[in-house]
């Protein structure tokens, strides 16, 4: 497109008109068919109705228009494009051994959309990066610069809703995810003012206000990782549960499951998804620390036999969650205690590329009250910007974590338990 076109804030489609010359080729009716298959990478890629036009006589002559087309070519091209073998090729098939300059006017029409961005936008980055799609909405994210130019790019995605069938609403997604519940702000920028979106996920059927909660599709492949993790028998605590893509999964599996999330619109549309994959959870509207020290707790000292998986997915700040299992039982009765099921936790962190374990083996030894076990898991889960990486750090509670907020004091319970009974202090050990 022509250069005056470029930081251009509303659409002036006549801006795009200019007429420019393109490389042809004579080519006679009989070898059409053979021609184009020959040149198929070499003609011009605009969008132009005909690539193969009828030749005008002021052009070629008139002995020459009849029985003969014009291949059209990409811009540059010169009969030294073309290889020694090519151009015997050509003649064989009597091509003429001649460029033409075929003059013709394009317009806006002629562009594909991702082009008129780029001729737009002062930096072609934004159409480089495309759009993400959840359910039928497409979402960029603009930057500050190129906000002025968001009805245009509107526009532009509006051709794009007419192209992706499944599509009905265009949104610029502000980058700041750093609000409490994690969704994004967002704006339509072109199509239907609809944020109630539905996604399938390895077959689960989510609902959900994209503009109110939090989704990320990237994590599809986490959440079946660590639904095939868990086993049918296990109990599972999902504290940060968003709209269910852990906590569904697992419960249509067969295990009993705890989901919660603080924020009211994820709690709401998680009873839906419940309800909407026939499955069965508990589902809770609180913040993650009371519904550690209240569920899980409870649950803990009902000397269930079952394996207990507690999920934190908030990978911002959940580590600082985790001075919640210091003491989470101290207060219980000692032999309910000793016959704890085992608690295994799931914790997401954020983590520099540079040093990100032992940055996160920190933190976590900071809240935690203890250092990782060694027989922790990290997992990678995902680049999530330049230098910074999510983690899944899998590990087993101690005993004394949940006992107590300082050291190990679990044989100082058994002692008084026991009040002097060596065996019974043996068998409890
Ligand atoms: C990163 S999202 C994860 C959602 C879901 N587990 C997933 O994988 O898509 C974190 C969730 O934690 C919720 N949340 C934020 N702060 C919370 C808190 N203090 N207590 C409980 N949930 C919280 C947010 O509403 C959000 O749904």
């Amino acid at each position: 497109p022509p250069a005056a076109v470029r930081g251009m804030k509303v659409l002036d489609r006549s801006a795009f008109e200019q007429e420019v010359t393109l490389p042809a080729l004579l080519v006679p009716v009989q070898s059409l068919r053979n021609c184009r298959k020959m040149m198929k990478s070499k003609l011009v890629n605009l969008s132009i109705n005909k690539k193969v036009v009828d030749p005008p006589a002021h052009l070629v002559g008139e002995e020459l228009t009849a029985g003969h087309k014009l291949f059209l070519l990409k811009p540059g091209t010169t009969m030294e494009t073309y290889s020694s073998d090519e151009k015997q090729m050509l003649g064989k098939l009597g091509v003429k051994d001649k460029i033409y300059d075929y003059r013709i006017t394009l317009g806006y029409e002629n562009y594909k959309h991702w082009d008129v961005l780029r001729a737009i936008l002062p930096d072609s980055e934004m159409a480089a990066r495309g759009f993400s799609q959840v359910g039928h909405i497409l979402h960029v994210n603009l930057r500050d610069h190129q906000l002025p130019y968001k009805h245009i790019i509107g526009q532009q995605s509006q051709v794009l809703l007419d192209k992706i069938q499944t599509a009905r609403t265009v949104v610029n997604k502000h980058q700041n995810i750093d609000n409490k519940f994690r969704n994004f702000e967002m704006e339509v920028i072109a199509g239907e003012n609809n944020f109630v979106t539905r996604i399938i996920e390895h077959g689960r059927k989510f609902e959900f206000d994209f503009s109110k909660v939090f989704w990320n599709s990237r994590l599809s492949t986490e959440h079946q990782r660590i639904t095939n993790f868990v086993s049918e028998s296990d109990v599972v605590f999902d504290v940060f549960a968003g709209v269910g893509p852990f906590a569904i999964p697992i419960a249509k599996k067969g295990c009993v499951v705890y989901a919660n999330d603080l924020n009211p619109e994820s709690y709401r549309w998680l009873l839906h998804n419940v309800a909407l994959n026939k499955t069965k959870a508990k589902c809770f509207n609180s913040d993650g620390r009371e519904f550690i020290q209240t569920e899980l707790r409870n649950y803990l000292l009902t000397r269930s036999p079952h394996k207990v998986h507690v999920l934190m997915n908030l990978p911002a700040i959940a580590v600082e969650f985790l001075d919640v299992f210091r003491g989470l039982l101290c207060n219980g009765d000692c032999l309910k205690l000793l016959s704890i099921p085992e608690v295994c936790v799931h914790l997401y962190i954020f983590a520099p590329e540079k040093d990100g374990i032992a940055d996160l083996k920190s933190r976590i030894k900071q809240s935690l009250g203890c250092a990782l076990p060694e027989d922790a898991v990290i997992y990678n889960v995902r680049n999530v910007a330049p230098k910074k990486q999510m983690y899944c750090v899998s590990f087993v509670l101690t005993w004394s974590t949940l006992k107590s907020r300082h050291t190990n004091i679990k044989e100082s319970i058994v002692n008084e338990h026991c009040q002097g009974d060596a065996a019974l202090k043996d068998q409890m050990l």
